[in-house]
């Protein structure tokens, strides 16, 4: 039996969320098969969230807010400074109906097309090299796609470097010392190169698309009627391109339950429907996100806990999509459980969860599906590979996880 309120007595836990990783909320949360429990973090009396019903609890906008949630030090290397992820209100639902526009079924078709037409002429790259390093070369190709689809001009020679900032924004925000720096970095180069090119869609001279990204945030206005600041619409351009690069990952990890659980590849190259049903389990069972935080807009009290206002919460990602209660056998992968999966609100959620237009559920959801559809079908049916002696382990302490050597391809073929 556990106290109530379940709570870490003691010191700030900060530095044991950044030792146990994606564990730290789901040993306090689902030993106990609780939905809350206090912890401190940076300082703050926090309360962790689980299950169902605490995410039910930090999408209720009438609770919670996101202004104030985020720590500086991810704002100023992932996400950007302002951006839709801190807004709340009306403001945040005008500029949500922004991104929401960019995913119509014609810009997500398209973006499969472009998607395979890229791993096409990879793959006659790698044809010719003696090992290719799929997680690096994601980057790259999810890069082109990216830009492609967004509608930013780049160049050949630009690739590897523009990649490689992403790679840092991505991959570097949770680190300290001098790869946070390198991280930060990054972000201000990636953010003034998107600055110039809104200025130059503004100005006329780079020509845009009606519904590309790059586009719409550069003629997007706000609730007065105004552009956005260029900076703001360099951001906002942004979070459509690096997460887009950032699907990479989940390739990794897709090419990884390939491998390591047979029959997978056949079932995914065989048929549509599998298909999208290892997708979804790829999002569901590999470690990405760990978790989010929001801020009380009042006081109250729920499930016997008293929730005081402006405290910092956080809901546990991974450990949802881990969660017994809500998944059978949670930590066998096994895609056929989307087959009669009714698409609950917060179930599975990799990417947010909730609702898209009034809550911060992730609006590139059905982007990186058509990514992930395009990239696995295209390796099941087309690539052939073997394996060097590698280590394809990954670890649920390190934030953000990915095989240690991100899945080293040798002897690749097209058929
Ligand atoms: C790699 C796969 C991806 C993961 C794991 C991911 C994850 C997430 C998560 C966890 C959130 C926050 C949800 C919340 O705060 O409640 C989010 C929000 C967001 N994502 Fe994604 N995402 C991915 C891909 C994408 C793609 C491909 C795009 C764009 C094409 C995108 C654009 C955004 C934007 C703009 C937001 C902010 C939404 C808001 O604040 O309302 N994401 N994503």
């Amino acid at each position: 039996m556990s106290y109530f309120p379940a709570k870490d007595k003691g010191p700030d836990r900060s530095l044991g969320i950044l030792k146990d990783g994606y564990n730290f909320a789901r040993k306090r949360l689902q030993k106990q098969h609780l939905d809350v429990y206090e912890t401190k973090l940076l300082g703050e009396r926090a309360a962790l969230l689980g299950g169902e019903k605490g995410a039910e609890l930090f999408y209720d906008n009438d609770k919670m807010k996101r202004g104030g949630a985020m720590p500086a030090f991810i704002l100023k290397t992932l996400f950007g400074e302002n951006g839709i992820q801190t807004m709340d209100g009306n403001p945040f639902e005008h500029r949500k109906r922004l991104f929401l526009s960019l995913m119509t079924p014609e810009a997500l078709d398209r973006l499969f097309q472009i998607t395979v037409e890229h791993w096409e002429r990879a793959s006659e790259v790698w044809e010719k090299k003696r090992k290719v390093v799929l997680y690096n070369e994601m980057l790259t190709l999810l890069m082109k796609v990216s830009c492609e689809w967004a509608g930013v001009p780049l160049k050949d020679k630009e690739v590897k470097k523009r990649a490689d900032d992403f790679a840092l924004m991505i991959d570097g925000f949770g680190s300290i010392g001098p790869k946070h720096l390198q991280s930060r970095k990054a972000r201000q180069r990636s953010e003034q190169w998107f600055e110039n090119l809104i200025l130059d869609v503004r100005e006329g001279k780079l020509e845009a698309q009606e519904g590309t990204a790059i586009f719409e945030m550069a003629m997007h206005r706000d609730l007065n009627g105004k552009h956005l600041d260029a900076r703001m619409a360099a951001i906002e351009l942004l979070n459509i391109v690096r997460p887009t690069v950032a699907v990479s990952k989940f390739i990794t990890f897709g090419a990884l339950a390939m491998e390591e659980f047979p029959g997978e590849k056949e079932k995914v190259a065989g048929s549509e429907d599998y298909l999208y049903y290892f997708a979804q389990e790829v999002r569901r069972f590999y470690p990405f996100v760990p978790y989010l935080p929001a801020r009380t807009k009042k006081e109250f009290a729920w499930q016997g806990y008293n929730f005081s206002e402006g405290q910092l919460v956080l809901i546990d990602v991974y450990g949802n999509n881990h969660d017994p209660r809500i998944w059978e056998e949670p930590e066998t992968f096994n895609p056929e459980r989307f087959r009669n999966w009714n698409g609950g609100l917060f179930d599975l959620i990799p990417q947010g969860g909730g609702d898209y237009e009034k809550n911060h559920r992730c609006p590139g959801e059905w982007s990186t599906l058509e990514i992930l559809k395009a990239s696995f079908q295209y390796m099941a049916q087309h690539l052939e590979y073997k394996l060097p002696k590698q280590d394809l382990s990954y670890s649920l302490n390190k934030m953000p996880a990915l095989p240690k050597d991100g899945f080293i391809m040798k002897s690749v073929k097209k058929k």
